[in-house]
């Protein structure tokens, strides 16, 4: 595979200022990836155990980074590290001589974020999405909206809601997972903080630039920063991942703004179509014992919520809580679980077929095409779920 050019001077210009504060580049490089903006090739043959990155703690930026500190942001109980460092980049936005100004050059714009995450979508593109979907976009709006109204009053303008939703949307997509922010501090034992994993966040030089893949690179952390190491062997010109998580299809878009066309972490959730079927019995032995909602289906099986859901509708009470606690195999009636599961499949079909159509009325754009591999994809799933049930 032939080497990629360099991105531009801007990225240039950044590695040479990340490579100054301590960052080891070792084999990789940024290029242009059609559909994906920029990500990581390998420059050379790379063995797998390869250190391809590292990071220092002291080249991090974090809420304990001496100058975010400085900007005195509100740091009380509801004020959370994402809306924080989010705040902090937003106060910086109009500071040119901002030190990590060459960082935030390599950036990608507020318009395609805007284009490609959901949070900045018009309504009827929101209700096109799955329902599982819109409850998640709907969680990460009421987040965005708690932290811009504790902290608006601390920003240059406290009317640009657009400015800070593409900071904090720079943050929900670039930081990595990071739970000794005290590190950078010059306590050097300084105990690790006990901090909800939403709140573990650093955005670390160089490593922003990988892609996700459902398998990727292993990404490392002790106190004194981050590797990024390589878990398989690469030829020059090849895509490196790392993996963001084991997410499903729906997670990424909401909370990235992409689907992957190969997540061995996918699935369809059939909640749409069995929780409107549960009656109150149901639904509170459900809630009780754990599993109301997420009923996960992939082509080839249901997990084991959706077998309880199925169960807990067509069965008594006793049976479906035996099969609940596992004192009973549910062997006897599994013809009769997915018999029901293939109609389940078949209305969720019928169903989407509406939510298609809307599809096709949006603009044509990235949007649309987002939701059209989405709606593409859960029918593959349930149409593949009803072959192996009818097998
Ligand atoms: C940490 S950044 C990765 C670098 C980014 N592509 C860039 O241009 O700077 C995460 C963002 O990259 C994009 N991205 C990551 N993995 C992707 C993939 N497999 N396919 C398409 N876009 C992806 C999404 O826009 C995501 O929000």
């Amino acid at each position: 595979m032939p080497l990629p050019a360099s991105p531009g001077p801007e990225h240039d210009a950044f590695i040479a200022w990340a490579q100054a504060r301590g960052v080891t580049i070792n084999g990789v490089a940024p290029a242009r990836l059609p559909g994906r903006g920029l990500g990581v090739v390998a420059t050379r043959e790379v063995k797998e155990g390869d250190v391809l990155v590292s990071v220092p703690a002291n080249a991090l930026l974090t809420i304990e980074t001496k100058h975010v500190k400085d900007a005195a942001l509100p740091a009380g109980e509801d004020s959370t590290v994402h809306g924080r460092l989010a705040a902090y980049l937003t106060v910086m936005h109009a500071d040119d001589e901002v030190e990590w100004d060459v960082w935030r050059r390599v950036w990608p714009s507020r318009e395609s974020f805007e284009e490609s995450m959901p949070l900045c979508w018009e309504e009827r593109e929101k209700d096109c999405l799955p329902a599982p979907a819109r409850d998640h976009l709907a969680k990460q709006e009421a987040k965005l909206d708690a932290d811009w109204q504790l902290l608006r009053d601390h920003l240059p303008d406290p009317s640009d809601r657009r400015l800070y939703t593409y900071y904090w949307m720079i943050v929900n997509t670039r930081t990595f997972f990071w739970d000794y922010p005290t590190s950078t501090s010059s306590k050097p034992r300084a105990k690790k903080r006990k901090l909800v994993p939403d709140d573990c966040m650093a955005l670390c030089p160089f490593m922003e630039y990988f892609n996700h893949a459902d398998e990727g690179c292993t990404v490392a952390h002790t106190k004194a920063g981050f590797t990024i190491t390589s878990h398989r062997a690469y030829s020059p010109g090849e895509e490196i991942h790392v993996s963001y998580g084991a997410h499903t299809n729906e997670f990424l878009l909401v909370e990235y703004g992409f689907v992957l066309a190969a997540n061995k972490w996918d699935d369809v959730r059939l909640d749409p179509v069995i929780l409107p079927k549960l009656n109150t019995a149901q639904t509170e032995l459900l809630r009780t014992n754990g599993f109301l909602g997420d009923y996960a289906v992939t082509p080839d099986e249901c997990c084991h919520r959706t077998q309880v859901a199925v169960r807990a509708l067509l069965l008594s009470k006793g049976r479906a809580e035996g099969f609940l606690m596992g004192l009973d195999s549910g062997e006897k009636e599994q013809e009769q679980v997915d018999a029901f599961l293939v109609e389940c499949a078949e209305e969720y079909l019928k169903m989407m077929a509406e939510k298609e159509q809307k599809v096709e009325r949006l603009d044509e754009g990235e949007r649309k095409s987002a939701l059209q591999r989405r709606w593409t994809q859960v029918r593959q799933v349930l149409e593949g779920l009803r072959a192996t049930l009818t097998r």
